[in-house]
């Protein structure tokens, strides 16, 4: 096999809590993260070479720092054979920057993706061990379920929900991870809840109130869309979404979106199109 083209699906954070901070900096959280049949396409060809190119450039991102280039450099280092090289290209459909994990689920198909097409071998527990150093976000992409989330968003259960439509827009603005953690204002210390509360309703996500007064588009965001359903924020921004019983009642929510808006519709699955793909589930 020499090419393969997989899905790189995104997902939103259906509540966020923020419970500790590590000595290392990094936040604890619990998290549901409710992967969508909906993002960006990889496409990997084998090279007989070692070198790594990518075909397609991402705007305001170097070749080298892209996580698909990342992602396959550290997988190289764990081949012991001469000719493991790749072209690679990359097309976006996720907005950078948004909340909805593109970057970590585009590295999460370029390890299991190259995994494959080089015959490494190498287990999922490995390939998501090889992810969390690239992201928090990369073991869930890896594993391939819509899952409860704790630690820094590596331990992972697996988690069913009901498949429901999303609408997800992302309002024109930014928001920076790291400037969001690193914010005082941020609240640090939320009691951890059990699935049982989540499931009871009302759980939010923990950095939607610093988000909304640091960001009035995403405030406005929210306004508009809990018109329709109640929206939440996904992750630290700046996507925010809301879920819908059928597929039609979405779109045309999504189509009545103000003109500065990006937005799409997708479903919300158990299992990741990328294992789909793979035939790993
Ligand atoms: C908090 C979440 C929820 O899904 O936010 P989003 O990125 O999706 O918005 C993610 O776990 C983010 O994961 P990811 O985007 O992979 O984060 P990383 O690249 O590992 O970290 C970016 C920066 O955010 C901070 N960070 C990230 C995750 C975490 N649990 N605690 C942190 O303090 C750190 O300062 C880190 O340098
Ligand atoms: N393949 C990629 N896709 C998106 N962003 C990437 C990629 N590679 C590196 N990045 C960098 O990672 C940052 C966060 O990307 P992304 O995963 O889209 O956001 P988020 O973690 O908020 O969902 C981007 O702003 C960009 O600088």
């Amino acid at each position: 096999m020499q090419t393969l083209s997989l899905p790189c699906p995104a997902k939103i954070n259906l509540f966020l809590k923020i419970t500790g901070r590590r000595p290392d900096g990094y936040h604890e959280l619990q998290t549901l993260f409710q992967l969508l049949d909906y993002g960006d396409t990889l496409t990997l060809k084998h090279r007989d070479d070692d070198k790594i190119r990518l075909l397609s450039a991402l705007s305001g991102v170097n070749s080298e720092d892209n996580l698909v280039v990342r992602a396959a450099r550290k997988l190289q280092a764990c081949s012991k054979h001469i000719a493991c090289g790749a072209d690679i290209q990359l097309d976006k459909r996720l907005p950078l920057g948004g909340g909805i994990g593109g970057g970590s689920s585009d590295a999460a198909s370029a390890l299991l993706g190259l995994n494959k097409l080089w015959q490494l071998g190498l287990s999922l527990d490995t390939l998501a061990e090889i992810g969390l150093e690239l992201g928090a976000d990369v073991p869930v992409f890896v594993r391939g379920k819509t899952s409860w989330a704790e630690g820094i968003g590596e331990k992972l259960e697996p988690l069913e929900t009901p498949e429901l439509w999303y609408v997800v827009i992302k309002p024109d603005c930014h928001v920076s991870t790291a400037e969001i953690f690193c914010h005082e204002q941020l609240t640090r210390h939320d009691s951890p809840i059990k699935i049982a509360t989540f499931l009871g309703g009302g759980t939010g996500n923990s950095c939607e109130p610093l988000v909304r007064k640091l960001y009035p588009k995403i405030d406005k965001a929210l306004i508009w869309l809990e018109q329709f359903s109640p929206a939440k924020l996904t992750g630290t921004g700046a996507c925010v979404f809301a879920s819908f019983e059928d597929q039609i009642t979405a779109q045309t929510v999504c189509e009545q979106r103000p003109n500065d808006i990006q937005g799409f519709v997708a479903r919300g699955v158990n299992t990741s199109p990328l294992h789909r793909a793979l035939g790993l589930l």
